[in-house]
């Protein structure tokens, strides 16, 4: 096998909430929004088939039977408040997201250079997708309405939790063959060391982003940057 370094690296897939853009953007900005508007959207909306789709797999997911629409909000507010992964809250949040982008409430957040480093990658003809826990619906409102413009062109695909969830290997094995890629031509990119851990067991390269100001430890187990500027795929 050829050292990491000689490993040609032909896409790179990323994360978004510590990595592309800032924790404080997702949890001070985005969950409050889906918080507050969330009891109103399911009455409003509850009766669309995505929308009983998604809150029906929430109740199924926390085991209740039968559940009031009264239970599955509260149900719901609650997973907001623990930042629980789960792929029906996350459609929910998706869902309601678009009109804060829409109405232009909000901007999404995006690190100095990163708009600068992926198109300067595309340009080099690597291919680029997005691996995040937020729907694929949120991942695209996400980078169409970023500080620096429209990222969206940028990305050949987006993968979310209905992939796997991000701390195992299996989703990564899933990634890698959807986009027809061998494992070590692949860069993940994370700030979380156990969905790197997960990626690397699937024989991906990997890139840990510590955005200040978290420090880079001494001996990182993975390839640890400050920003997209310090990495060389
Ligand atoms: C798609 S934006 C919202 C991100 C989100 O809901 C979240 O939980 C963050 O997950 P990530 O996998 O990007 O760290
Ligand atoms: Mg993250």
């Amino acid at each position: 096998m050829l050292p990491a370094a000689m490993t040609v690296i032909r896409a790179i897939v990323t994360d978004i909430e510590g990595t592309t853009s800032s924790i404080s953007f997702v949890k001070d900005v985005l969950f409050p929004y889906a918080r507050k508007r969330l009891p109103a959207y399911v009455e409003t909306h509850g009766d669309r088939p995505e929308v009983q789709h998604w809150l029906h797999e929430a109740a199924k997911e926390a085991g209740i039977i039968e559940a009031s629409r009264q239970e599955i909000i509260e149900l719901l507010l609650r997973w907001i408040d623990e930042d629980r992964k789960s792929t029906a809250l996350k459609a929910l949040q998706g869902m309601i997201w678009q009109e804060g982008y829409e109405t232009g409430e909000y901007r999404s957040h995006m690190y100095p250079e990163v708009s600068a480093r992926l198109h300067a990658w595309r340009g080099e003809g690597l291919h680029l997708y997005v691996y995040s826990s937020g729907s694929v619906q949120a991942q695209k409102l996400l980078f169409r309405h970023t500080e620096s413009g429209d990222l969206t062109p940028l990305f050949a695909g987006y993968f979310d939790t209905e992939t796997g969830p991000k701390r195992e290997q299996v989703s990564y094995q899933r990634i890698v063959e959807a986009i027809g890629e061998r494992p070590e031509h692949v860069l993940f990119l994370s700030d979380v060391e156990q969905e790197l851990d997960a990626a690397r067991a699937a024989g991906l390269q990997t890139g840990w982003l510590l955005r200040p100001p978290l420090e880079l430890p001494p001996q990182p187990k993975h390839p640890a940057y400050t920003s997209f500027d310090a990495i060389q795929p």
